[in-house]
C-alpha cells in the first residue's frame, strides 16, 4: 500500500521511519509546507530502508498522494513545556483547513489518519471538512495512551505489555479514562492477577500508574522537546490493521454518534480496524465513576469542536 504523510517534523518522519522498517508500505511520499526538510526527511529514511526492507520513500508535492490508500495528517505546531494540547486547537485548525484543500482533490478514496493535536478535536473537524464517511477519518486518539498504560500496569505486574489488555478511553489528553474495570492481564481480571503475583493494585500503584499515563507527554516535553517515537509506532500499528486487513482491536479515535450519553464526539474506544477504516466499535465495562468521567470528557471535547467554525 502507497502511504502519503503530510507534515515531515518529527511526528510525521518518525511515522514513515516505522513504516519503512517494518516494511509495512510499498511506498511513502512525505509532504512538507518546508520542502527542503521533506526532502531530507525522506532521504534520511530511505538510507534505513536497505537494512530492513524494500518501501520506496520519497518527498514530494501533494499531487504525488495519487494512489495513497492511506494519508498520515501530522501537520501543524506542537506543545510547548507546559502547554495543554487544547491550546494548539485554533493554529492547528487553521493548518487542516490549508491542508484538507490540497489533499481531498488528489485522494477523495484515502483513509485519512489524523496525528496532530488536539487529535479527536482535529478528527471531528477533518470528518466535518471532507464529508468523509466517519469510519474513514481516523485519529491516533489514545493508541499512545493505551500503550503508555500497558506499559506501566506490565512493569508492575512483572509481564510483558502484550499479555496487559487494557484501554485508555475519551481524549487525548487531560480528561483521558484509564479503564480499570476492564482490563485483563491474560484472562484474568486485573486486581486478581496482580494479587496472585503478589503485586497488589493499591490506590497508590493506581495513581502512580495513572500519573505516569496522563501527564508522560508533558514530562517529556520538558525534557526533549517533543514525543514521537511512542506516536510513530502508534501510527505504522494503525497502518498495518489497516494494510492488512487485520481486524485489530485498537483505541481510536472517529466521530461517534453516541459515548456515555454524548452525541456525535471524536474520542477513543477500542474499535475494530480493517482495510475499510473501523469496522465496529466496543464499549467496554465501565464502573459509575469511569462512566462520568468518560462522560466529562466527551462533554469537553463535544464542546470545544462544537465552537470551531468551519
Ligand atoms: N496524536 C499523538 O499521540 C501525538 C500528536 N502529536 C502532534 O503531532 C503534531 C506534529 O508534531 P511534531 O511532528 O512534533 O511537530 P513538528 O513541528 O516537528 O512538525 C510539524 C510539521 O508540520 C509542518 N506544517 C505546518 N503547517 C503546515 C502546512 N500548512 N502544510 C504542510 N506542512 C505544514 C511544519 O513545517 C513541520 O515540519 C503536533 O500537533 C503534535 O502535538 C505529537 C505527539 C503525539
Ligand atoms: C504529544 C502527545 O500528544 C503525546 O505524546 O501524548
Amino acid at each position: 500500500m502507497k502511504v502519503g504523510i503530510v507534515g515531515a517534523g518529527m511526528v510525521g518522519s518518525t511515522a514513515g521511519y516505522a513504516l519503512a522498517l517494518m516494511g509495512l508500505a510499498s511506498e511513502i511520499v512525505l509532504i512538507d509546507r518546508n520542502d527542503a526538510l521533506a526532502v531530507a526527511q525522506a532521504e534520511d529514511i530511505a538510507h534505513a530502508v536497505p537494512f530492513m526492507s524494500s518501501t520506496v520513500v520519497n518527498a514530494g508535492q501533494y499531487r504525488d498522494l495519487e494512489g495513497a490508500g492511506v494519508v498520515i495528517l501530522a501537520a501543524g505546531v506542537s506543545q510547548k513545556p507546559g502547554e495543554t494540547r487544547l491550546e494548539l486547537l485554533e493554529r492547528n485548525a487553521a493548518v487542516f483547513r490549508a491542508v484538507l484543500a490540497e489533499v481531498l482533490p488528489v485522494v477523495p478514496d484515502a483513509i485519512l489518519l489524523i496525528a496532530s493535536n488536539p487529535v479527536d478535536i482535529m478528527t471531528q473537524i477533518t470528518t466535518r471538512l471532507s464529508g468523509i464517511d466517519p469510519s474513514r477519518v481516523i485519529g491516533s486518539g489514545t493508541i499512545l495512551d493505551t500503550a503508555r498504560f500497558r506499559s506501566l500496569v506490565g512493569r508492575h505486574l512483572g509481564i510483558s505489555p502484550q499479555s496487559v489488555h487494557a484501554y485508555v478511553l475519551g481524549e487525548h489528553g487531560d480528561s483521558e479514562v484509564l479503564a480499570w474495570t476492564s482490563a485483563r492481564a491474560g484472562s484474568v481480571p486485573l486486581s486478581s492477577f496482580a494479587a496472585q503475583v503478589g503485586s497488589p493494585l493499591t490506590d497508590e500503584v493506581r495513581a502512580q500508574i495513572d500519573d505516569g499515563v496522563r501527564n508522560a507527554a508533558y514530562k517529556i516535553i520538558k525534557g526533549k522537546g517533543s514525543t514521537y517515537y511512542g506516536i510513530g509506532a502508534g501510527l505504522a500499528r494503525i497502518v498495518k490493521a489497516i494494510a492488512s486487513d487485520q481486524r485489530d482491536v485498537l483505541s481510536v479515535s472517529i466521530t461517534t454518534s453516541e459515548v456515555a450519553g454524548v452525541r456525535d464526539v471524536a474520542l477513543s474506544i477500542p474499535r475494530v480496524i480493517g482495510a475499510d477504516g473501523v469496522l465496529a466499535d466496543l464499549f467496554p465495562d465501565l464502573d459509575d465513576e469511569e462512566y462520568a468521567a468518560l462522560n466529562r470528557s466527551a462533554s469537553l471535547l463535544k464542546e470545544r469542536a462544537d465552537a470551531i467554525p468551519l
